[in-house]
């Protein structure tokens, strides 16, 4: 049982009248139970620090004053007093899935953009050495788990067809929350986009039911039907899997708790299939006590959560920051929307891509427990951004 967002829908859109330029002022939100395209932006969050609750208030002054729809959408980065993309738009759209999905696959003389360079931070061999040093902490100190990730900075020799990528996304991952958010230009690079397809959902509210879909612990997904079985029965029944999402699922619960008179965390996982990989997931649903908590609120008792970041959490931020070296930039922040009764819906940026003019950034990230194999880890980021090159045309090895 998922929420569906404020009936403001207000016209139906198919992509054929979508150009490329037209995603530049445009943010699509579309998940099991969202459709959404918000057009027309009255206002974005400024660039530069500040405090997230007060950005958003200043977005939702501006669409009272303007008589806009009660509606903020777009990206949290994952350091949330950083600059985040919100938007006030003057427009919602509901787009046609159908039509999107189809679209994905209509024949068409399109040729991939090919790969001319690639940066890595870190190099395989240091990211390797950085969930063996992972490992060596959560031996030696109270930290237990620790999410160390990946980036790849991609030029292409063409610049990628958003329109054709998000049909693509949509049509592959009907499950997931597949998303496109214009991106400000600053001192170093142009505008663009955040693309992806986040399997993950960190939270919705609507009224007093709220809803999160904690994820952690993966295996790859195999194409034959029997050895993906197989992988699915391995993931669970591997102690280390299962721990790693223990400590997901449970701070979860434990963040969600203080707002609910009920909640229900299943005991056991199950499993989630997101493309290239299988995930151990759980669906906690709660009750809260006040259909006027806001879900700003529980946005911030939530995140980051031991999926993206560790536990103990700032144990876990520390060492993260001293082993990554790279900026996350968006990258497991959270993706959504939220209106003004403070109902939404905001997925965890993961398996994303940003683009800007003919380059792309990629992140992935793998959580560390004691038991990691160092090189297990990196071929899980590898399957990871697989979800994104895959839908480019793009093939990493290939350079
Ligand atoms: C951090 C990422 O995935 C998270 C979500 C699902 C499974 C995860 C894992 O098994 O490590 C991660 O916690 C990512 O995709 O970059």
């Amino acid at each position: 049982m998922q929420h569906a967002p404020a009936k403001i829908m207000v016209a139906e859109t198919t992509p054929s009248y979508l150009s490329q330029s037209d995603l530049m002022n445009r943010a699509l939100f579309v998940s099991p139970n969202t459709r959404m395209l918000a057009s027309g932006m009255a206002a974005c969050s400024d660039p530069g620090t500040g405090d997230l609750r007060s950005t958003i208030d200043r977005l939702f002054a501006i669409a009272r004053a303007g008589g806009h729809p009660p509606i903020v959408v777009g990206a949290i980065p994952f350091d949330t007093g950083a600059s985040p993309s919100l938007y006030v738009p003057r427009q919602i759209e509901e787009p046609l899935l159908a039509d999107w999905q189809a679209f994905g696959f209509a024949p068409s003389r399109y040729a991939a953009p090919k790969i001319t360079d690639m940066r890595q931070t870190p190099s395989p061999t240091d990211y390797r050495h950085a969930v063996a040093e992972g490992v060596k902490r959560i031996a030696g100190s109270p930290l237990e788990k620790l999410v160390l990730a990946r980036r790849l900075e991609i030029d292409l020799d063409s610049e990628p067809d958003v329109i054709r990528l998000l049909a693509t996304l949509m049509k592959r991952h009907k499950a997931s929350f597949i998303y496109s958010i214009p991106l400000a230009a600053d001192a170093e690079r142009d505008a663009g986009l955040l693309v992806g397809a986040s399997p993950e959902l960190l939270v919705s509210k609507r009224g007093n039911k709220v809803l999160a879909n904690p994820l952690a612990g993966t295996i790859t997904a195999d194409p034959d039907p029997k050895r993906n079985t197989r992988n699915i029965a391995e993931l669970m029944a591997s102690p280390k899997d299962r721990r790693e999402h223990a400590f997901t699922s449970r701070a979860v619960g434990e963040a969600l708790k203080p707002f609910c008179t009920s909640i229900t965390v299943p005991d056991e996982p199950s499993v989630l299939a997101a493309g290239p990989v299988n995930h151990l997931s759980t669906v906690i649903e709660g009750e809260l006590a006040s259909p006027h908590t806001n879900i700003l609120d529980l946005v911030l008792a939530l995140h980051p959560t031991p999926a993206v970041g560790g536990v103990p959490r700032n144990e876990a931020l520390a060492a993260i920051a001293d082993l990554e070296k790279f900026d996350r930039g968006l990258y497991a922040g959270m993706v959504g929307w939220c209106d003004e009764n403070g109902d939404g819906e905001w997925a965890v940026t993961l398996r994303c891509a940003e683009i800007r003019n003919r380059q792309i950034r990629l992140m992935a990230g793998a959580g560390i427990v004691a038991g990691s194999d160092p090189d297990a880890e990196f071929r899980e980021t590898e399957n990871k951004f697989k979800t994104m090159l895959q839908a480019l045309g793009l093939d990493a090895n290939a350079i």
